[in-house]
């Protein structure tokens, strides 16, 4: 169906847009014929509607996905290899149409929108080398006569809970390991952000990559929780892929529970970036600049609690607001912006919580600290809050906004403990140059990423996931990432006669 909607930018491709999902090689709509509005979070218009499906269009894109995988199971890994390999090459020659999407759909600005470009292309580029290196093992067991070995087989048809924070590298973070490992998918993106995943499946299919092997089944916020329990527990799904909240992925893992499903779950963060009296401040500065205000905060690895020893704090957190200050707040199309807006109205209502609750506390706001009201859109004022302590809201529940939550520490011990008091595990970030330390801190830091003097380690090579309330599974990364989409059969095999 064609959106009544003008769309806000041109892009070199239109054909490349669809707004109906994608089951097997058909765009289709809701049985209800039910839609939703996709909003543009810099000016609170819609540009967009796709289909509000709901648990009923479940079956559909199931049966369709597992009628493919009875074929692509099959195909050789090389094959496998070169779809991939040609999906990358038309996601890179669509590039700037995509980076137009991801703005308008999340807010964050253009030169952001081509940075989670490039990120996303590596998960592409790393699976399609991926594909050709599954491989079992064979060994000699204790009994005599037996050889032992394992296969490595497609576990079935996937469905991936995506979320709207990085709309394009979530979507192919899990989808390039899924189908490098010879499993289908079903695609749910989140309400915010869906028409970038269907430009991704428009470019699959140009590609070749063959019909219900990767599908998208849009919806709006109301349906989601229903559909998403449909896709969890529909029998033809073996696996289940969740980037979100702890407090979703808990449900998520229940759902899973009952069908004893494979699950990946890459939840909340509540991440701590801790800088010592001996680290190279700028050093510091910069990463924690990237880290902290990419995309105004709204990223499970940000730093949220900022722990900065005594003999540097002050001075540490005047560079950090004189830095701050410059920061050119805007729509994220527009030319000179640095920080976009929120991409959800109900960040905003969070964030002026937190920073509520911190001052009422007694923490001093250095920036910022409401949202923008002076535009449409979803805008808050980047935010520096200086002397946190334990008992503010921040301490213990993800931000997901642009607050830079600072706290002072005065030995080692003490930050490991007061980085570690939290139920989440998903990074930690440490500045210093003591190289004791810093192994120290690997070892103590109770997190599935540690950071050593950098903030950015997020990369398709590099084992993407947490511990503790954070979740479990790792995305991306050597073998682990294809592992969550595979099955190991162990053969044993006896041989008779001399040899
Ligand atoms: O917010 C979650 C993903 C962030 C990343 O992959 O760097």
């Amino acid at each position: 169906m064609a959106t009544q909607y003008q769309l806000p930018f041109q892009l070199a491709d239109s054909s490349l847009v669809h707004f109906d999902s994608c089951v097997g090689d058909k765009w289709v709509g809701a049985k209800s014929g039910q839609r939703f509005e996709v909003l543009d979070p810099g000016t609170d218009k819609a540009w967009a509607s796709c289909p509000a499906n709901s648990a009923d269009d479940v079956p559909a894109a199931a049966e369709t996905a597992h009628a493919a995988f009875e074929q692509y199971r099959k195909v050789n890994p090389r094959q496998r290899a070169k779809w991939l390999l040609k999906w990358y090459e038309l996601t890179v020659a669509a590039r700037d149409d995509l980076a137009q999407i991801i703005t308008h759909e999340t807010g964050k600005p253009l030169a952001e929108a081509y940075g989670e470009l490039e990120y996303s292309l590596g998960f592409l580029w790393w699976f399609t080398g991926e594909a050709e290196r599954i491989h079992g093992s064979v060994s000699v067991p204790a009994a005599p006569n037996r050889r032992l070995f394992t296969i490595k087989q497609p576990i079935g048809v996937a469905a991936a809970l995506v979320p709207w924070n990085f709309p394009v590298a979530m979507v192919l973070r899990k989808v390039g390991a899924a189908l490098a490992a010879g499993c289908t998918i079903v695609v749910k993106p989140s309400p915010e952000t869906p028409v970038s995943s269907l430009v991704l499946a428009e470019l699959a299919q140009r590609a070749g990559i063959p019909a219900g092997v990767f599908n998208v089944l849009t919806t709006d916020l109301e349906n989601t929780p229903a559909l998403s329990e449909a896709l969890c527990k529909h029998p033809l799904v073996k696996k289940v892929t969740f980037t979100g909240s702890t407090r979703v992925g808990k449900l998520v893992a229940t759902h899973c529970a009952q069908g004893l499903k494979k699950l990946t779950l890459e939840l909340g963060g509540n991440c701590p970036f801790i800088v010592f009296d001996d680290a190279n401040l700028d050093q510091a500065l910069d990463q924690l600049m990237t880290l902290k205000w990419r995309h105004a905060g709204q990223a499970c690895i940000t730093a949220n609690r900022i722990y900065v020893q005594a003999g540097i704090y002050d001075r540490f957190a005047a560079l950090l607001k004189e830095r701050t200050a410059a920061i050119v707040v805007g729509h994220g199309a527009s030319a000179g912006t640095t920080m976009g807006p929120l991409t959800t109205p109900r960040g905003i209502d969070k964030a002026s919580a937190q920073v509520e609750d911190a001052r009422r506390r007694g923490a001093d706001v250095l920036l910022g600290g409401k949202p923008l009201t002076s535009r449409p859109g979803y805008f808050f004022e980047p935010t520096i809050l200086s002397g946190m302590t334990a008992d503010m809201q921040i301490s213990h529940e993800e931000s997901f906004a642009p607050i830079a939550a600072l706290y002072r520490f005065e030995t080692e011990d003490e930050a490991v403990q007061l980085a570690n008091a939290t139920s989440m595990g998903l990074a930690s970030y440490a500045f210093t140059k003591n190289i004791d330390r810093m192994w120290r801190l690997l070892e103590n830091l109770e997190a599935g990423m540690i950071g050593m003097n950098t903030g950015n380690q997020s990369a398709a090579e590099a084992p993407f996931g947490g511990i503790k309330e954070s979740g479990y599974g790792k995305e991306s990364g050597k073998e682990v990432a294809v592992n969550e989409y595979l099955v190991t059969k162990t053969g044993t095999l006896t041989i008779e006669g001399q040899y």
